[in-house]
């Protein structure tokens, strides 16, 4: 009797626990996302009808595999290649505007590529506060956990106050050196394989190579087996999280890939703890110099600024952020600066005058000394083909935000929470501000103007960003770019590899999707 009494409660208990399961997920799935979308389609957001729990993504993958079956079969090489990198934004904004709706599972997202929405929007809001989004700082919590790049509010204060000094002038004139000698390594791989009768050269993934063993040395003083450990593993996650389809913003996507999840957990893990052993074998030699008589060097790196005031004010950095901070340097201080010089090297392989006009002016500025940080404004002309190239092939083509408060832009209300997504690629390609000549490679556009190109508005060239989340590392990526670019044009010449194939995609940053062969010619 007793027995049957309590088998009773309990088939109670879980029937009720399972019907709160079921109007969790009902709720989550549909209720939810179908009263959001009515809402906000009242406040006059409009944008292509999602079909929850998915919203638009299957619109987005299904338009993307359409293009790519088009794509495999042109031989062509175009610069207009918005459309081939996110088909489905530049066909929504033909129906839709600059300004659309649209949804990644349940997560709303605004879609903008309108400079002028843009400008007022960076106006009503500040670097503090804007917010970034929810599902992509999960999504992408291995890579930068609460780095820079995902911090908000006072965080996001405090972090860039302590890192902004590691980027004044005289740190970065003293990083000179070590960029010149990474790029000597590279010069001397090739000229090996060169001499062993191999003309082929994967570029980007040399460059990556030496990107990345610059920014290992150049902010954290690491040895080069430390930061090629930490960059193999930062590689693999990269691809474990963007390789392959995913479903960001679909409630309990991630069971559905949990394998792959707990494969990028499990390298942040080890990431994690390379840098923290890094990070505790330096602050153990900072407590032994202070305790010491003997003066310390003046040391510049990244990691020592981040480390000068550790525990020593409410204001620094706690070790878990530094060791994320270290994360977010290592990925975006060395992929960005490799795709800008990837990008460069496939205009300058189609464009041939061009590389001839860059050798005539680094023989003019540099002649036959080692390039150093002093004689880098001298190259103009590089300064015009940096920004022409980072204006067609932009290695951060989408920008993403989260409003933290309700803003009034152009009559519009965007709610508190809502994402945003800012195609600045769609942006710098629009005929509408950069003319007829827009897809054309023309770094002679920003001789007169070498801010904006000749832009006719002030957001249509936002490579870096724009308001006070602008890229912290700016200086940084042009000195290192044209310091490899010095050194490697004034060694060889370079066209496109009969093996390249023309075809820009979309993996987090721009990358040529089979890669950058070129052929390396030395010059004497
Ligand atoms: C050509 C090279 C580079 C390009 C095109 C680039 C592009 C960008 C863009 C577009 C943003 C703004 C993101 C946003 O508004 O949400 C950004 C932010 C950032 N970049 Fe770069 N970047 C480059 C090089 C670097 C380097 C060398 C470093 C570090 C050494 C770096 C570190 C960062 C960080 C930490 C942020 C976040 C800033 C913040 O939110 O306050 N970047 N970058």
């Amino acid at each position: 009797m007793e027995l049957n009494r309590v088998l009773k409660d309990v088939g109670l208990a879980m029937g009720v626990l399972l019907f709160l399961v079921l109007y969790k997920i009902i709720f989550n799935f549909w209720v939810w996302p179908n009263m959001a979308f009515r809402k906000l389609k009242r406040s006059g957001l409009t944008g292509p009808r999602p079909r929850f729990p998915l919203g638009n993504i299957n619109d987005i993958v299904e338009t993307a595999k359409r293009h790519s079956q088009h794509r495999i079969h042109s031989d062509v090489i175009t610069h207009d290649v918005h459309p081939i990198v996110f088909p489905y934004y530049a066909l929504t904004q033909f129906i839709y505007g600059k300004v659309f709706l649209h949804w990644l599972g349940t997560e709303p997202f605004l879609y903008v590529s309108d400079a002028e929405f843009l400008k007022q929007m960076s106006a009503a809001v500040s670097g503090k506060n804007w917010g970034k989004s929810n599902v992509f700082r999960n999504d992408r919590k291995p890579m930068f956990g609460s780095g820079l790049v995902f911090a908000q509010g006072e965080d996001w204060v405090r972090h860039r106050n302590v890192l902004a000094p590691a980027f004044s002038p005289a740190n970065l004139k003293a990083m000179a050196s070590l960029m010149v000698a990474s790029t000597n390594n590279m010069i001397d791989r090739w000229t090996s394989i060169i001499n062993s009768g191999w003309q082929d050269i994967e570029f980007e993934k040399e460059i990556t190579t030496t990107t990345g063993e610059i920014i290992a040395k150049a902010s954290f003083g690491m040895t080069h087996e430390t930061g090629r450990k930490v960059l193999e593993k930062l590689r693999v996650m990269q691809q474990t999280l963007f390789n392959t389809n995913r479903y960001v913003g679909v409630p309990y996507s991630k069971y559905l890939c949990l394998k792959k999840y707990h494969e990028a957990k499990r390298l942040g893990d080890e990431i994690d703890a390379l840098l923290l052993s890094l990070i505790n074998d330096k602050t153990k030699s900072k407590k032994n110099r202070d305790h010491s008589s003997v003066a310390a060097d003046h040391e510049t790196n990244l990691l020592d600024v981040m480390l000068s005031d550790y525990h020593e004010s409410s204001k620094s950095l706690t070790t878990k952020e530094i060791v994320d901070e270290c994360k977010t340097f290592f990925f975006g201080g060395h992929e960005t600066v490799a795709l800008a010089l990837t990008w460069t090297l496939f205009l300058l392989s189609v464009h041939p005058e061009w590389q001839n006009q860059l050798r005539e002016e680094i023989k003019q500025v540099v002649g036959d000394q080692v390039v150093d940080a002093n004689m880098l404004a001298g190259l103009k002309k590089m300064g015009w083909v940096m920004n022409e190239s980072l204006r067609l092939y932009p290695p951060a083509p989408h920008l993403q935000r989260q409003t933290r408060y309700d803003i009034h832009v152009n009559g519009v209300i965007i709610p508190k929470e809502m994402n945003i997504l800012i195609d600045v690629m769609a942006i710098m390609h629009d005929r509408g501000f950069w003319g007829d000549t827009v897809h054309q490679f023309r770094p002679e556009r920003f001789e007169a103007d070498d801010l904006y190109g000749g832009c006719e508005h002030k957001m249509g060239y936002v490579p870096f960003g724009f308001g006070g989340r602008m890229c912290i590392g700016r200086n940084l990526a042009i000195m290192e770019y044209k310091i490899v670019l010095t050194l490697i044009l004034s060694r060889f010449s370079f066209s496109l590899s009969p093996y390249y194939i023309h075809s820009p995609a979309i993996m987090f940053t721009l990358r040529p999707a089979y890669g950058m062969p070129l052929v390396v010619q030395p010059l004497y």
